[in-house]
């Protein structure tokens, strides 16, 4: 379980306050307006920023103060952020060892995330001779092969189409949920909540709400999303 215990986060004269918990397993959306924190929340979460009170914990323990390399976490931004001189495989296996220097186990682990992605005919290809699809794709099993039990995705997928980003988005799910793991998604689409998310949290006016169920979320809108929504 991941917890916010009144946490607080301040940049500047922004406020960002929330105090709930996220089960171990879940796939969770944050939504809400731009500027209202999402991104903010994750570098509290991942350790690129301290909160200025309260606590973030995982599984009971406390890693409000850990430094991001000893968190439970992985990590997928929008751009990618493949290397353009390495290989598919290179560029995976540096979600294992920066040096990459691998075990025969961990080469292995590296063609195996390739091989769930469906690119294993493509390890020796550099980005530059992969589709954007592609190129998300090796991205994809770079998160898959860290066998982090916590998944952090900033609006990913963002520059594909609406077919193939459903496609990764369901690549991401599957491959999480084979592993166990729990995913904490931002997006400004709703078609992507409701495609793989079990609950959304939304992030506005200040405040991280507890997670609500997808479903009903929609069915219901709250005041905040409804705005944001149009
Ligand atoms: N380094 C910084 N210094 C000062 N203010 C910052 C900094 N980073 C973010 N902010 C402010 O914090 C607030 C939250 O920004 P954040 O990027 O977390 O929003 P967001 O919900 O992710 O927005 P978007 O959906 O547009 O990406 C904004 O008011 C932003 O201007």
């Amino acid at each position: 379980m991941l917890t916010f215990e009144n946490l607080h986060i301040t940049i500047g004269d922004f406020e960002l306050r929330g105090d709930i918990k996220i089960e171990t397993g879940a796939q969770v959306a944050i939504m809400g307006p731009s500027g209202a924190g999402k991104s903010t929340l994750f570098n509290a979460v991942a350790g690129f920023l301290s909160p200025s009170a309260g606590r973030i914990v995982w599984d009971g323990q406390n890693i409000t103060t850990s430094v991001p390399a000893d968190r439970p976490i992985a990590l997928l931004f929008q751009d990618n952020n493949l290397f353009p001189h390495l290989t598919a495989f290179q560029n995976t296996a540096l979600g294992i060892r920066p040096d990459l220097r691998l075990s025969d186990t961990q080469s292995q682990d590296v063609t195996d995330a390739l091989a769930k992605v469906g690119l294993q005919e493509f390890e020796a290809r550099k980005p530059a001779a992969l589709s954007g699809g592609q190129q998300s794709r090796v991205a994809l099993a770079r998160v898959l092969v860290q066998h982090k039990p916590l998944i952090l995705l900033d609006e990913p997928f963002a520059a594909l189409g609406p077919a193939l980003k459903a496609e990764m988005l369901d690549l991401l799910s599957r491959g999480i949920r084979e592993s166990g793991g729990t995913l904490l998604m931002i997006t400004h689409d709703p078609a992507d909540a409701k495609r793989i998310a079990d609950s959304v949290i939304i992030v506005a006016d200040g405040q991280i709400a507890a997670p609500v169920e997808t479903v009903a979320l929609f069915e219901n809108p709250p005041a905040a999303l409804q705005t944001y929504l149009g």
